[in-house]
């Protein structure tokens, strides 16, 4: 795709990070990133940092700010949406008119909408009535901070339409960014979904001074029980085997970088949510999306012991020491056919 104005709306860890990503891809082309303070704006256009999410990393100069919505969407053959999943829809609402009817828009983000169960995508859709052909999902092992320090990493992009994938990814190809095409929007999106609410559990046990073997093993089951839930409502399993299951499951559940492996982690000592919360300054989502995910398991008559074992010590209805027993106390059952 040769473009000339890229937009990303969001100048959070990732929404930045990606930016860059973009501008490197296009260093003839403008990315402008819209932010939702006038001072984070103001530092990323005149100082080409973003100290707050980014440290001292020196942006790339073709990259430009602004607060305004509008001033930020004029133009934009590509429209990233990088803010947290619960803000999207009133965010999108606000923004609906000034959204190019043509652009391709694609969706960071990594959760699953409260109180209607849809994916991001799907509120895209809702809000803006984008086609198929113009709705792209991008998700992977993607630590902006990692990716920020250029360190070598891969990704998915995902949209029905297969010359609409390649073009993005075209456009987001950098020397140290190699994304892979993929078909399966729903598989993409439901592996970059689940995979926070398993790093919460993975976090739950560390927090409590398991090791690796628990470990493994929450990972291990977490993906059987997110491939149940994709399959079930229109993925590949094969997606998650890739980058957008595998590989982000691991990277999210590995890292101290991760936010939702952090909240598990805090949780798993013994923090209540207030307490959580108070700690974290970027969004973790699995939690808020994990009550959605479990609704949504639910509909589809899909068992997910792990994500519901992670929900009771969310919403404090079992201690988090108690957490091992929900999970080792089940009926005994075979591992074939992803059971
Ligand atoms: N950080 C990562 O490594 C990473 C990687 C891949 C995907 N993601 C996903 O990308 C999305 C964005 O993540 P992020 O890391 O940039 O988050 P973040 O918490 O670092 O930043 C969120 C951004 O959204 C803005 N925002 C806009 N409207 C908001 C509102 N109403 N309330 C709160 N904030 C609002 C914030 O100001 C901020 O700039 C999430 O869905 C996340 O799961 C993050
Ligand atoms: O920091 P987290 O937990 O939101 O995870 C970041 C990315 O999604 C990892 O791919």
């Amino acid at each position: 795709m040769r473009v000339k104005n890229l937009t990303v709306m969001g100048s959070g860890s990732w929404g930045t990070t990606f930016a860059k990503v973009l501008a490197d891809a296009n260093p003839e082309a403008t990315v402008t990133l819209w932010a939702r303070r006038d001072e984070v704006a103001e530092e990323i256009a005149t100082k080409h940092t973003n100290s707050g999410y980014l440290g001292d990393l020196t942006l790339p100069f073709n990259i430009t700010a602004t607060s305004d919505a509008v001033a930020a969407l004029n133009g934009a053959e590509m429209v990233v949406l990088a803010v947290p999943a619960q803000t999207l829809r009133e965010q999108l609402t606000q923004w609906a008119d000034a959204i190019p009817a043509d652009a391709v828009i694609v969706s960071l983000m990594k959760g699953l909408e409260r109180g209607t169960g849809l994916r991001m995508t799907q509120v895209v859709q809702e809000v803006l009535g984008t086609s198929d052909d113009k709705l792209v999902v991008l998700s992977g092992p993607n630590l902006a901070r990692e990716i920020a320090r250029e360190e070598p990493t891969a990704s998915v992009v995902a949209c029905s339409v297969t010359e609409t994938a390649d073009a993005v990814a075209q456009a987001c190809t950098a020397a140290y960014f190699r994304p892979y095409t993929n078909r399966d929007v729903i598989g993409a999106e439901i592996g970059g979904i689940v995979k926070n609410i398993i790093a919460l559990a993975v976090g739950m046990c560390d927090g409590m001074g398991m090791g690796d073997n628990t470990k493994a093993t929450v990972i291990t089951r977490g993906l059987a029980e997110t491939t149940r839930l994709a399959v079930a409502i229109g993925g590949k399993a094969e997606t998650m085997s890739g980058l957008a299951g595998m590989g982000d499951l691991v990277a999210t559940c590995a890292s101290s970088l991760s936010r939702n492996y952090t909240a598990g982690r805090l949780f798993g000592q013994g923090l209540s949510m207030d307490q959580v919360t108070s700690k974290m300054t970027q969004v973790a989502e699995g939690v808020k999306s994990c009550s959605a995910v479990l609704e949504l398991a639910h509909e589809n008559g899909v068992d997910m012991p792990i994500a519901a074992a992670a929900s009771k010590v969310l919403d404090g209805s079992v201690p988090v020491i108690k957490m091992p027993k929900l999970l080792l106390d089940r009926d005994l059952k075979s591992e074939e056919r992803n059971q």
